[in-house]
């Protein structure tokens, strides 16, 4: 561990693993993930199935003791009898309730189990929740996207500092990942709730996150800032002609490489060719094959997040 990063466990950092790893028999879920995560920043992890993204929340939580490493939340280690601890984080692991009980009533459950004199918490995440609508329905009856509301209401009623949240726009219509974006941004911005979100879908928590952490095979693959990740999106250039042949030799007389696209038009990822399409276009007029197509394209994200995963791939094989 680096030492500096030990005297600022009680102040900036909100959440910290070290070389945690996690194994299920012989099968290692998780392998020597370390990372911090700031007060008031929102993290995404994100990984396809069996990441290793589950089993690092809940040992988190406590839910799960690594087999080795160890892991820091707000100043404290983490520990399932830690009680003031609890006191202070907030989770969304699956949304679990009383099926045969109202919203209110569920609630009302998990207020008394964390000990809330305030019953006006309840009106609170009932009001932040969206679901004054739905207060006196059976959970059971609930649609998929409310259920998971009455799951983040519970996670917030004790106006946790960290929030620990496993897949929670599962489910929800496009209305309502807005709607919990902006609750969630506002509680990162406005209150300093430093929040861990899990998901797939990469296009969505790119618009929430400020920092996203590729999990796979049970390695962190990458972390970075958005911004960061905004300039690593891979730029290539797209081409195409009325002779396909053609410019496949004019590119290779000329040094250019390239690949073909599913479609057939032909990808070039050189830089020189990026920079200054102009001189391609010159290029292949000069040469009697005017482009029919010429445009250079960003990657989108689900493409760096399959990219990353691929080379991954490659590197653990
Ligand atoms: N209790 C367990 N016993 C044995 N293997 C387990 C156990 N829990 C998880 N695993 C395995 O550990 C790996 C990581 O699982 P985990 O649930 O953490 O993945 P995940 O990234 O959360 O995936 P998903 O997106 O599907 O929830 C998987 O291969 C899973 O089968």
């Amino acid at each position: 561990m680096r030492t500096s990063s030990r005297g600022k466990i009680g102040s900036a950092i909100a959440i910290h693993l070290e070389n945690v790893s996690k194994s299920f028999g012989d099968f290692p879920a998780v392998r020597n993930l370390s990372m911090e995560v700031n007060r008031g920043e929102i993290i995404g992890f994100l990984g396809l199935n069996g990441a290793g993204k589950t089993t690092t929340i809940k040992m988190l939580l406590s839910l799960l003791r690594p087999s080795s490493g160890s892991i820091h939340m707000l100043g404290s280690k983490v520990d399932a009898g830690n009680y003031k601890l609890w006191e202070r984080v907030g989770y969304l692991e699956e949304a679990t309730f009383y099926p045969e009980l109202t919203v209110t009533e569920n609630l009302d459950i998990a207020r008394r189990m964390h000990l809330l004199s305030d019953r006006n918490s309840i009106a609170r995440v009932i009001q932040q929740l969206d679901l004054g609508a739905h207060q006196d329905k059976q959970a059971k009856r609930l649609s998929l996207g409310n259920k998971q509301r009455l799951g983040l209401a519970k996670a917030m009623l004790h106006n946790p500092e960290v929030l620990i949240l496993d897949e929670p726009i599962n489910g929800l219509d496009p209305a309502s990942v807005v709607e919990i974006r902006e609750l969630l941004l506002d509680l990162s911005r406005n209150r300093g709730v430093t929040i861990l979100i899990s998901s797939h879908l990469l296009e969505e928590l790119s618009k929430l996150v400020d920092r996203i952490g590729i999990m796979h095979r049970g390695q962190l693959i990458q972390d970075m800032k958005m911004n960061q990740l905004e300039q690593s999106l891979q730029k290539s250039l797209m081409l195409d002609g009325r002779n396909r042949g053609a410019l496949m030799r004019i590119l290779t007389e000329q040094g250019y490489s390239y690949a073909e696209a599913a479609d057939g038009r032909l990808v070039l990822a050189e830089g020189s060719a990026i920079a200054q399409p102009e001189k391609l276009a010159e290029l292949l007029v000069r040469t009697g094959q005017p482009p029919t197509h010429l445009s250079v394209v960003t990657e989108d994200l689900e493409g760096y997040f399959l990219r990353m995963i691929r080379t991954a791939g490659r590197k653990q094989a």
